[in-house]
């Protein structure tokens, strides 16, 4: 099943002084719907993620999480939300298994930490101090467990800025730039919209046909 939103994002906009960081944003992942949140650093991602996981006050727009607003929410809410901090500078010094444990106490019905462990291929280094865990480690682990909750039916929403993150792990992508959600389509989807418009060749490109990476960076006003 894959048609009831699970988050459902209308009209999101959220300033910081004269900064607008979300500019009104749209976005909806249903069941089962593995979506990225693709965008360049400062086009909002972090402010949009926040808002939907109630940490951070929005200035106006309609935000549904589970059904509800993260805005009043409760505990029994928050333990239905899982949330992973990818390039989380916390808690490098404990080892896997302590930072595991840890995390496992903010949620009632959490799984075996020994089993997360598993999951995510980090059996040997359970003794091993996180910060001792090379970046691409980290980063590989995570496509795991990504790959993994999705495929037991879980809906993700990631925020990343790498491309072959977004194509590789998500069944659809929404691009944000400064502050607007400016593409929302499966990579396929994107790739051809740019072909339509490009009539086939991407200026300045010697491919015929353009990548998703050329569609990311047109959108982005990049120049490839
Ligand atoms: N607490 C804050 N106070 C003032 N401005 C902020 C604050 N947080 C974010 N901003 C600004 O809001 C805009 C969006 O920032 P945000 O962190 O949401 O972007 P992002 O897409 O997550 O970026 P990155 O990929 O670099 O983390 C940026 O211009 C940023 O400078």
């Amino acid at each position: 099943m894959t048609d009831f939103p699970v988050i459902r994002v209308r009209g999101l906009r959220n300033t910081y002084g004269d900064t607008t960081a979300v500019a009104g944003v749209d976005l909806d992942v249903a069941t089962g719907e593995v979506v990225a949140l693709l965008g360049p650093n400062g086009a909002g991602k972090t402010s949009t993620i926040d808002i939907l996981q109630g940490h951070r006050d929005r200035d106006s727009g309609e935000v549904s999480v589970l059904g509800r607003d993260p805005a009043h929410v409760d505990l029994d809410w928050r333990a239905e939300i899982g949330v992973v901090a990818q390039d989380s500078d916390d808690l490098t010094e404990l080892t896997v298994t302590e930072a595991v444990r840890h995390f496992a106490r903010y949620y009632p019905g959490h799984r075996d930490p020994a089993e997360v462990i598993e999951l995510v291929g980090l059996t040997d280094k359970t003794t091993a101090r996180v910060r001792t865990l090379s970046g691409g480690q980290r980063r590989r682990q995570f496509w795991a467990l990504i790959r993994r909750l999705a495929d037991e039916g879980t809906p993700i929403l990631f925020s990343t800025h790498y491309l072959d993150e977004a194509e590789a792990l998500a069944d659809r992508v929404a691009i944000i730039v400064g502050g607007r959600i400016v593409a929302d389509g499966t990579p396929a989807t994107l790739v051809a919209a740019l072909t339509r418009r490009y009539g086939g060749t991407v200026p300045g490109l010697t491919v015929s046909r353009p990548s998703l990476e050329d569609v990311y960076l047109d959108l982005i006003g990049a120049t490839p």
